[in-house]
């Protein structure tokens, strides 16, 4: 990807001197890198990015070659003076640093800290450090599905819907969001006031989605086969990464133009990508990677799904001690795909001129390709 001009910027803004220093938390993650590079080709202010994250990758000294100074930083988002020391001097934080868990590898307690505690070290680090723009990675699952399981059907960011939430993982992004909501317009050391929104990406999918490897490797365990679980009526948002990583460098741009509209603001994320179950959506990549999705309707019925998924559960509480067991069905992931979520929305375009950067074909495209790239490391 080559430095270009950016469409939003004007001519007089692209010119000018590079000046700005953002901070990535969670620079390394799956979101994060993408962020990462995003904004290395499409913010040409960028001085230099500070990739802040717990688990430092080797590609970040590839970057390092380039114009923009690239300062790697292993640090951890729970300890309040690791994020004050990595924010000092940051005009822009994006906060994508969470523990991504719904699988019960994480207790409650470290999803809440890591989640939670970290993102009020953040939003006290630019208070302390005079930082004046946060743009926090929150998640559609702030919303829902709730546990009642009440479809979410093309809602939107003003759609009324009961957000009832028991599961760690919503419960810690949704109490983190509403904390840098609730930042919004707090004094910063020197007096200005601080402007935060909150992105809430769908399902994400694309280059190194995790879930996605998975889903591959248990296919090609299963001799070029997975079994429907879910029918097929079940529509589940999905939004690539690149998608998600532009509408966060956009949306951490026009903050500060735009404060008085974007501040305290949230937005789903969205783009073209189709409307389907989440299997049936996994199906569009793994399909022509080799893989067949077995059935026209859910092979089991829902009540032995609901069995076999709580079966997991116990196994994997007496399998603790000894191993960590975490398969994909569980009553939480059971119950969350078999509700439909799906959004359908033009707040960012409307507040800060997002539109997405890649079509659907070109995220179908890149995502295919990083498919096939991994069936030579699939085991
Ligand atoms: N993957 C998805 O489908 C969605 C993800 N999100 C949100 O996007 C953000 C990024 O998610 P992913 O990239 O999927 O997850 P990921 O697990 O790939 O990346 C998270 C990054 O945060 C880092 N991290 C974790 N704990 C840390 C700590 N204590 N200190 C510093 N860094 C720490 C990890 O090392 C990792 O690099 C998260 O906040 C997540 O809640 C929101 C909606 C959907
Ligand atoms: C085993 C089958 C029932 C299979 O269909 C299970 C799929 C399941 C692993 C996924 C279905 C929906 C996913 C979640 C959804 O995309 C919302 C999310 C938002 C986030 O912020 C993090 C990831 C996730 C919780 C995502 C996780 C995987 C699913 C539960």
């Amino acid at each position: 990807m080559s430095q270009g001009f950016s469409p939003q910027l004007g001519m007089a803004e692209s010119a000018q001197a590079p000046k700005l220093v953002y901070l990535v938390t969670g620079g390394c993650g799956f979101l994060g890198e993408h962020v990462v590079r995003m904004l290395l080709e499409r913010e040409p202010r960028l001085r230099e990015l500070r990739i802040f994250d717990l688990h430092l990758s080797p590609w970040i000294e590839e970057l390092k070659t380039g114009p923009v100074q690239v300062t790697a930083i292993q640090g951890d988002v729970t300890q309040a003076q690791e994020v004050a020391a990595a924010v000092a001097g940051a005009h822009v934080v994006i906060h994508t640093a969470g523990l991504v868990d719904v699988f019960g590898r994480a207790s409650p307690e470290t999803i809440h800290k890591v989640n939670v505690r970290g993102t009020q070290n953040v939003i006290e680090a630019c208070v302390q450090t005079g930082t004046q723009f946060l743009v926090y990675t929150s998640s559609m699952e702030v919303v829902g599905p709730n546990i009642k399981g009440h479809p979410f059907y093309r809602g939107n960011e003003d759609t009324p819907y009961e957000a009832v939430h028991k599961h760690p993982y919503p419960c810690s992004k949704a109490l983190a969001e509403r904390l840098v909501l609730e930042a919004n317009g707090r004094k910063v050391r020197g007096g200005l006031p601080l402007v935060t929104c909150a992105l809430r990406p769908t399902g994400i999918y694309g280059e190194g989605h995790q879930i996605m490897r998975d889903f591959y490797r248990q296919g090609l365990r299963l001799g070029g086969r997975l079994f429907r679980a879910i029918p097929a009526s079940v529509e589940h948002g999905r939004v690539y990464v690149g998608n998600v990583a532009w509408m966060h460098v956009l949306v951490a741009r026009e903050l500060e133009q735009r404060a008085a509209l974007i501040g305290g603001q949230v937005y789903f994320c969205y783009d073209k990508s189709p409307y389907k179950s989440y299997e049936d959506f996994n199906m569009e990549f793994l399909g022509p990677c080799g893989l067949r999705l077995v059935g026209t309707r859910p092979l089991l019925p829902y009540w032995l799904l609901v069995l076999l998924a709580a079966l997991n559960a116990l196994l994997q509480w007496l399998l603790r001690p000894l191993l960590l067991y975490a398969p994909l069905l569980n009553p939480y992931t059971l119950a969350v795909a078999n509700t439909t979520f799906t959004v359908s929305t033009n707040k960012a375009q409307r507040h800060f001129g997002y539109e997405p950067l890649f079509s659907w074909e070109d995220s179908r495209t890149r995502t295919i390709l990083w498919v096939q790239a991994m069936e030579g490391t699939a085991q």
